[in-house]
């Protein structure tokens, strides 16, 4: 089979499983295959798009996957450029997100020879996503198949890598297996419960705490944080009296926020349900007294007395909060997290960053209303700093019907991925715009236990890593609209009056205060 046969057979391959958008990175190996997608792009039976750095080509591939739900391919050459997409790889196999990671390759005889830009490629994801070792016959059908996770195609090519015509690929829909609403199992009343809702759990949980009268502990990218039983200040309530006082925890998804949700679940004595997580790795770190699959629904509750306590609690606790915030001289991270919030329209799309802004989100944002169809979220597979601007362009564009759409990250977080905004003049470009909260450094491990006095010699050059970067600047060279905000007022007039387009928004606040700020928060639960 020609390389070109090949990755024609490949592209159809893809698009019988769904694929609606490819991201492919510049290499010669992977000639074949790259033009094969420009064709079909060409046909209108895809978008392509382009990225010069392939850890970046991957995260966009993650973002447009986890939105549009159907499989994404990322494509490189050979060599150093395949190992690029391992981050996202494991992300997406943390997450359960279908990417297809595609790399092209030498042909196997020249493995362990000193043929150019030839290495192993067998197996780099390792078990994060089997290789499909392709050299000829379309095998791709069984590693497309049924997609919960990355899978990682590695196409042998050899010369002549390039085609003598163009290709226009067949398209079939793909064979949708037909939906069905699970049946639900059914929960009793009894043990004073509360539901938790870890990353990308969807509205399961919040029916089911509003089935049971039971208090929602949701977090801000689970897709439950809507509705009348959200517990807003949860992470300290759980510090207090009422936290002690939980007798059953029925989690659903991945919680990755808080160890006092953490603690709960690992608490002797407190009855787990767990709803299955998605993506590798679900088994619990902590007993569980009983595990499902399918949906949860809950008997109808005498009285709400457990509930209205909660609810009570966190309305006092969080008018505390506020007030202590609002006190504060100057634009707190607490205040940028209220505003990021304020700005997600009905149908808008929010992606939010590692690190303190899903924390500043989730302890100070309130419930959004049922029915708003917002759409918020976040790379919590692994929780890492990488890539989260290119998923929220890759997100936002693969969400087409978004109202508005927002990436909220701290400064490190943004840096780390700056080469996501080094977008070529031809390609699709959202309108995105990029909150930055920018603390000149890492704040969180200032609320850790390395942010203590005795570590205060060593924190700055290991943890805090202040930059003293020009952001303004940085978005001037990549012609991108910069708004440095440094009071509250400038940030909601600037997150009220988009530019279009993708624009960053550097909201200043200080990092030297973070620690002695956060345990004045915690200790308002008195
Ligand atoms: C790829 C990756 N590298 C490093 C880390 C460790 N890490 C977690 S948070 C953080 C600092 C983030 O700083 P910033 O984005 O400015 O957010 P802030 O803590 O200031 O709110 C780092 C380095 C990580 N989670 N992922
Ligand atoms: C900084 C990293 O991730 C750590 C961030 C916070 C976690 C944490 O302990 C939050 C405490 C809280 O808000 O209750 C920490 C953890 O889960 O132990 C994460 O490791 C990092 O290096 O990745
Ligand atoms: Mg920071």
């Amino acid at each position: 089979m020609t390389a070109t046969d090949l990755a024609r057979g490949c592209v159809e391959a893809l698009i019988g499983v769904g694929l609606r958008h490819a991201v492919v990175a510049p290499g010669s190996r992977n000639a074949p295959l790259s033009i094969a997608l420009a064709d079909a792009a060409e046909a209108g039976v895809i978008t392509l798009h382009t990225r010069i750095d392939e850890r970046t080509a991957a995260f966009l591939a993650l973002g447009l996957a986890k939105t549009s739900r159907v499989p994404v391919a990322v494509v490189t050459t050979s060599g150093t450029a395949a190992v690029n997409l391992h981050p996202a790889v494991l992300e997406a196999a943390h997450a359960g997100i279908p990417l297809i990671a595609i790399t092209a390759d030498r042909p196997a005889r020249l493995r362990g020879t000193l043929a150019n830009q030839t290495t192993d490629q067998v197996g780099i994801f390792a078990s994060a996503a089997p290789t499909y070792d392709i050299v000829g016959e379309i095998e791709l059908a069984d590693a497309l198949a049924d997609l919960d996770g990355p899978v990682h195609v590695n196409l042998q090519f050899d010369e002549p890598l390039l085609p003598t015509d163009v290709f226009v690929p067949a398209t079939r829909q793909p064979e949708r297996a037909p939906w069905h609403q699970e049946e639900a199992e059914v929960l009793k009343q009894g043990p004073r419960t509360v539901v938790v809702a870890g990353d990308d759990t969807g509205p399961g949980p919040r029916l089911l705490a509003q089935g049971g009268g039971w208090p929602l502990l949701a977090e801000p990218t689970s897709g439950a944080r809507n509705g009348p039983n959200v517990i807003r200040t949860y992470r300290l309530l759980l510090g207090t009296g009422l936290g002690d006082r939980i007798e059953r925890v029925v989690v659903h998804g991945s919680p990755t926020l808080s160890r006092p949700v953490q603690r709960l679940l690992a608490r002797e004595g407190v009855e787990v349900v767990s709803r299955r997580a998605q993506g590798r790795w679900a088994d619990r770190p902590h007993p569980v007294s009983y595990e499902v699959t399918c949906p949860l629904a809950a008997e109808a509750p005498a009285d709400t007395a457990w509930l209205d306590e909660w609810l009570a609690a966190d309305r006092d606790l969080a008018a505390r909060i506020d007030e202590r915030v609002a006190a504060e001289p100057g634009l707190t991270p607490y205040e940028v997290a209220v505003e990021v919030h304020r700005a997600v329209p009905d149908e808008g799309l929010l992606v939010v960053g590692a690190s303190n802004p899903i924390r500043d989100l989730d302890l100070m944002a309130g419930s959004y209303n049922v029915g708003g169809r917002r759409l918020i979220i976040a790379n919590r597979g692994l929780a890492g700093i990488d890539g989260t601007l290119s998923t929220a362009i890759g997100a936002t564009l693969g969400r087409p019907h978004t109202s508005r759409a927002l990436v909220y990250v701290g400064d490190v977080t943004f840096l780390h991925d700056l080469t996501g905004l080094v977008i070529g003049g031809a390609e699709q470009r959202p309108d995105l715009t990029i909150v930055v909260a920018n603390d000149d450094g890492g704040s969180i491990f200032a609320t850790l236990e390395q942010g203590a006095p005795e570590y205060a010699g060593r924190f700055e050059k290991v943890f805090g890593t202040p930059h003293g970067t020009d952001l303004g600047a940085l978005c001037n060279g990549l012609r991108i609209p910069h708004w440095r905000v440094r009071d509250r007022a400038e940030l909601e007039l600037a997150l009220a009056n988009p530019n279009g387009g993708i624009e960053v928004v550097e909201a200043v606040i200080r990092r030297d205060n973070r620690r002695a700020l956060d345990a004045e928060l915690r200790a308002l639960i008195g």
